[in-house]
């Protein structure tokens, strides 16, 4: 069983409707959407400096806003509609930056839990770890051995130095140490699963990261089964 109890687990969620009513149904009460640029043609001229955002006025049909040198136009279909609606059906396509609601009360739309990636080093991008899993002969280290063979937990133990860094993952066991300076998550974090199967911190972090994929040019073998 791991130990994996010093670790504080960071959710990362979607978006949070925060309105409880839910914006079910919004997108097809809007009836058009245009931006056009320059400032001509503009009624009810309503001028923003940054990326803020009116609701619909408050008896619905057309608006016009200009943000910047943009100007846009909203048609609502749906005259019942509460106008802060919209905007917040706008703030959920935009994360990261605040809007402003028919109240005009700034509320931030930023919502995922704070990352803990790491900022990758020049060729170490996601991107240059794929070209080098289609180049490197060897990532695995294999040295011609199959990588269907059983191999022992005490096996994987035993692999913890440079070149040669076991870990098991999902019942398969992977040779970590061509991947350690391309996770996204840092080369320390990595370290953890060394010598240890960390399937449970893996999924703790990252159950939708598609590890076969990425690591298939680093399979060892198999965790043999130790119930046999
Ligand atoms: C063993 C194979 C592993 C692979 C292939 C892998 C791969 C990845 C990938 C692709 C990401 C980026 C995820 C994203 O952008 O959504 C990531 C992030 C991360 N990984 Fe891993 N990882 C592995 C193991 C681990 C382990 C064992 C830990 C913890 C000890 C860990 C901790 C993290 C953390 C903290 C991040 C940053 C999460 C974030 O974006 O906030 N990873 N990893």
């Amino acid at each position: 069983m791991d130990n994996d109890d010093d670790f504080t687990f960071c959710q990362v969620g979607g978006l949070v409707d925060q309105s409880g009513s839910g914006t079910n149904g919004l997108a097809s009460d809007i009836g058009s959407m245009t931006i056009k640029d320059g400032y001509s043609n503009v009624r009810n001229t309503h001028q923003n400096s940054g990326i803020l955002f009116d609701g619909l006025a408050n008896n619905g049909t057309t608006k016009e806003q200009t943000a910047g040198s943009l100007s846009f136009t909203i048609t609502d279909k749906s005259s019942s509609k509460q106008s802060n609606e919209l905007s917040r059906n706008m703030a959920s396509t935009d994360s990261g930056t605040s809007v402003k609601n028919s109240q005009g009360l700034k509320v931030s739309t930023r919502k995922t839990a704070p990352r803990a990636k790491v900022p990758f080093e020049k060729g170490y991008s996601q991107m240059d770890w794929l070209r080098l899993t289609q180049t490197h002969p060897d990532l695995a280290g294999l040295k011609g051995q199959s990588n269907r063979r059983n191999i022992s937990m005490s096996e994987v133990k035993e692999h913890t130095e440079e070149g040669s860094m076991w870990t098991v993952l999902k019942g398969r066991v992977y040779n970590l140490s061509p991947y350690m300076k391309f996770h996204p998550g840092g080369a320390d974090m990595l370290m953890k699963a060394v010598g240890r199967d960390c399937t449970s911190l893996f999924n703790k972090y990252h159950a939708w990261v598609n590890a076969e994929f990425l690591l298939e040019k680093c399979l060892v073998g198999i965790l043999e089964d130790s119930h046999k």
